[in-house]
């Protein structure tokens, strides 16, 4: 059976990436709509409307038109913007969150692909959130590096035209960031997350880091028994690993390359097993689980095929 599909937003970063990904797949035929009809409201709304499964690569005012043009109730929508991360009537794209994610995935007609930042940090304090670790109303704080691919076209211009292109920025210093209420939400927490991201000099992949005094919280939890909670968690996923204690123990660096071009993303705990403080760290591609890899697996999944079919 062959699935009709329409990238609105083909022509940048993250539609580009997903097209890659997609390319030579038998079972998927491509509506597109060339360089002059890509923002021609008339022809993408025929397009989105004529689709199995439209996925929208668009900043978050342009999806949130994209989706009110849709009238056939046949037509799935898969959003990588940040419009419908929180948003009643959306199941939010991250198969590995929770049992029975995924189902909720298959079904749904409306799915919001998680943001970069967000999959790490859902990734890495969710379950321990969830299993009474830390406490819903613990106030978390996640510093993150990004690599200047996250912030699209506009972005990957800056770093790569400038003669002197600065080599690191902190940035989301009024923490407003528009990932605080999709990480809040979805970790499970009550309390805003405090967010301090930054962008580097190259050009992919991410590491998204809690800090955690283990002893301040209140079961006074070891090392050895959050890594449990993050290992059971993610048993037998396909994309989400959990590096062992000893593994991590024998590292001295950690590069937010590691994983550029996949669909995976490594989570990491870091300490001294006699101390009582942790250092949690995901490691994935902004452009890969953090964006264009999650979307493909949604749409596997929506479709009932093999949630990796494509994917590495
Ligand atoms: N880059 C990343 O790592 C991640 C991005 N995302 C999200 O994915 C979405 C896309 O981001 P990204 O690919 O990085 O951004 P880009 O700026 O690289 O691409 C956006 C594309 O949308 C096109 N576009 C803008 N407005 C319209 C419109 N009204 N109609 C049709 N096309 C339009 C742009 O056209 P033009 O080429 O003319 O500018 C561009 O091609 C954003 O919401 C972003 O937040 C999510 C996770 C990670
Ligand atoms: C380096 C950089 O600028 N990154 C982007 C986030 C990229 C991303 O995840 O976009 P979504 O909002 O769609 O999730 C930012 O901080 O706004």
């Amino acid at each position: 059976m062959t699935h009709t599909i329409f990238i609105d937003g083909e022509a940048g970063t993250t539609g580009l990436e997903i097209r890659q990904r997609l390319d030579g797949r038998g079972d998927l035929q491509f509506i597109s709509l060339g360089d002059e009809r890509r923002k021609d409201a008339a022809a993408r709304r025929d397009a989105m409307n004529a689709a199995d499964a439209v996925i929208l690569c668009l900043p978050d005012a342009a999806a949130i038109e994209a989706v009110a043009m849709i009238d056939n109730p046949k037509t799935r929508v898969i959003d990588a913007s940040t419009a419908f991360r929180t948003a009643e009537g959306w199941t939010y794209g991250f198969a590995e969150m929770d049992h029975g994610q995924r189902a909720a995935i298959g079904r749904a007609t409306r799915v919001s692909n998680p943001g970069c930042y967000p999959t790490g940090f859902i990734g890495l304090m969710r379950p321990l959130i969830m299993a009474g670790l830390v406490p819903a109303d613990w106030p978390v704080s996640v510093n993150a590096v990004s690599g200047y691919s996250g912030g699209g076209k506009a972005m990957i211009a800056e770093f790569e035209a400038s003669d002197r292109p600065q080599p690191f920025r902190a940035y989301g210093l009024s923490l407003m960031h528009k990932h605080v209420p999709e990480m809040t939400r979805h970790a499970g927490l009550s309390r805003d997350v405090l967010f301090a991201p930054a962008v580097g000099n190259y050009r992919q992949g991410m590491l998204v880091e809690v800090s955690l005094h283990l002893a301040a919280l209140p079961g006074m939890p070891t090392l050895e028994v959050v890594h449990s909670v993050l290992s059971d968690a993610y048993a037998g996923s396909r994309f989400v690993e959990v590096v062992s204690l000893e593994a991590t123990e024998a590292m001295t660096g950690l590069d937010p390359e590691g994983l550029n071009g996949t669909n995976r993303m490594r989570l990491h705990v870091f300490g001294d097993r006699r101390g009582g403080q942790a250092r949690l760290v995901a490691l994935l591609d902004n452009l890969g689980k953090g964006a264009s890899g999650a979307a493909v697996q949604n749409l596997n999944i929506m479709l009932g095929l093999d949630e990796g079919t494509a994917l590495t």
